[in-house]
């Protein structure tokens, strides 16, 4: 991944139906795109989200709304639709170890080697052993209860697993974050919420995630066949590949509209506006040459795009209308602590979402890249056009993780309980295709677990198997879907 970031001949993105299929048989967007195309596309987004408050307080406030959404909507679900269930009916097992680890975590004496670990953690000395990086696994996981032994919330923190024995729903997880964590980013992109349950949403993300999962980073039998899309339509999966971005583009189709109608008395402006602005700006500057037809955001996007390429200035003229609307919005801003703050000062739970996000990117390969001219990599020829595809496979499970099956945050604390980020460490990537979504993420990671685990309890369905790590391949990977049983804490935080 080094040599490839250092390397422009890499910066490529491969041509091909799947990559230009989803943006109406054109190259569009900023994913898949390389070139001038992809240097403006991501200049652009990046400055007006950021003018929007990418990464600011407004996209915190954002995440910390959509979680409070999202607990009181289990809350109330909770109140209302209950089951009783007995507590020994549960399996309290619910980590996803393979057996030999779960089978250590059952072992009830600590090694003389834990004990001083542990109690180095709540004195502050220095730790003998095994807060490295990964080299050396602790025989037996360590629990958050573990990490904060020495802190007087233990007994809080036993009382409220004990609230697992009342009364609970049975919910699929699959389900559970599509809204939510899309809410955080079209609030922002089109000025539009949903709620937790809209059902149009819900069959939305499903029809995005059953595609996620017919087509892995690599392409798929059409990609590397075209002539299949006609030969073999619904065989090759072009059908339902096609049938399922018509929905997507639906939906796009009516938050522009929604954003066209709001546009004149929002107040704060949002990115899909800025776009429709800039549109409005060219078609001024175009003399109205090319009409916009608000039916058809394949034109929109083509106006756009041609906007962006034609004329950079376009974009610096805009940005002093959205520097305008972003400071009348700023007058009515509450200004909050800033959550990235507050993450710092949570470490194990940092190092939770550090494990999670290796474990995710761990089953998983890049965003493909493609060489643009005949090039060198690590001493082989690499031709022009060859597909390039980073295994993240191979970096983010491999030896060096020492037990990378294993959930284990605490990999990522060192002996002082401070984060150690290793160098191999890049679930984002790296370099100048590094993931622009990142900060919303983690933050969204890091909000939504925080509040989840502080007002419910998760566990196996009764009578159930507990999920294990079995995961679905596709362009991300997902673990099989499963249920838990979601029972109110005793001690809820609001
Ligand atoms: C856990 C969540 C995520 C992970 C692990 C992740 C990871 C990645 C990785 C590995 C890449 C490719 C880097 C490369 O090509 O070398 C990437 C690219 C990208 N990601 Fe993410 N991503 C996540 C969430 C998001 C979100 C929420 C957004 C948008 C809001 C986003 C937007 C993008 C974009 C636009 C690119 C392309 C950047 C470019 O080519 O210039 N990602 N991401």
């Amino acid at each position: 991944m080094k040599a490839m970031a250092a390397n422009d001949a890499c910066d490529g993105r491969p041509v091909g139906p799947v990559y230009e299929t989803r943006t109406f048989g054109k190259r569009r967007g900023l994913l898949v795109v390389d070139g001038n195309l992809w240097v403006q596309q991501r200049r652009f987004i990046l400055r007006h989200l950021r003018e929007f408050g990418w990464g600011r307080t407004d996209m915190a406030i954002q995440i910390e709304h959509e979680a409070s959404q999202l607990v009181q909507y289990y809350r109330r679900l909770i109140d209302t639709k209950a089951q009783s269930f007995q507590i020994d009916d549960c399996n309290d097992d619910n980590n996803n170890d393979d057996d030999d680890a779960a089978e250590n975590r059952r072992t009830p004496e600590k090694t003389d080697e834990e004990r001083r670990y542990e109690s180095s953690l709540g004195k502050n000395e220095k730790a003998e052993k095994p807060g490295d990086v990964g080299r050396e696994p602790a025989k037996r996981s360590l629990t958050a209860e573990d990490f904060y032994v020495k802190v007087k919330h233990r007994e809080l923190l036993k009382e409220a697993g004990q609230g697992a024995k009342l009364s609970g729903i049975i919910v699929e997880m699959e389900d559970f974050f599509g809204v939510p964590v899309l809410n955080a980013l079209w609030t922002m992109m089109a000025g539009k919420r949903y709620n937790v349950d809209d059902q149009e949403l819900i069959y939305l993300q499903r029809i995005f995630t059953s595609l996620l999962r017919d087509v892995d980073m690599i392409g798929c039998l059409f990609q590397h066949f075209p002539v299949l899309k006609y030969l073999a339509p619904d065989k090759s999966g072009y059908n339902n590949f096609l049938k399922t971005h018509e929905k997507v583009w639906q939906f796009i189709k009516a938050s522009v509209n929604y954003s066209e109608d709001i546009f004149i008395s929002s107040i704060q402006s949002r990115v899909l506006h800025t776009f429709l602005s800039l549109l409005s700006l060219q078609r001024e500057l175009e003399n109205h040459k090319k009409t916009y037809n608000r039916d058809c955001p394949r034109d929109l996007m083509d106006v756009y795009l041609k906007a962006l390429e034609s004329d950079e200035n376009l974009d610096e003229t805009f940005s002093v209308f959205a520097r305008d609307v972003r400071d009348c919005g700023a007058k009515i801003k509450i200004q909050m602590l800033f959550i990235w703050t507050i993450t710092n000062s949570m470490t194990y739970l940092n190092a939770v979402v550090m494990e999670f996000l290796r474990m995710f990117m761990g089953r998983t390969m890049n965003v493909p890249h493609r060489a643009t001219r005949d090039t060198q990599l690590m001493g082989y020829t690499i031709p022009k056009d060859s597909m390039i595809v980073v295994n993240f496979n191979r970096i983010l499970m491999n030896d060096f993780w020492g037990d990378p099956e294993v959930f284990r945050p605490e990999r990522f604390i060192d002996e002082t309980g401070k984060i150690v980020t290793p160098e191999q460490f890049a679930p984002f990537g790296i370099g100048r295709h590094r993931c622009m979504g990142e900060t919303l993420a983690k933050g969204n990671l890091f909000v939504i677990t925080a509040a989840l685990l502080q007002n419910f309890t998760f566990s196996p369905v009764p009578g159930e198997t507990p999920p294990r790590n079995a995961y679905t391949d596709g362009v991300t990977a997902c673990p099989v879907p499963y249920r838990v049983l979601m029972t109110k804490r005793a001690h809820t935080v609001n």
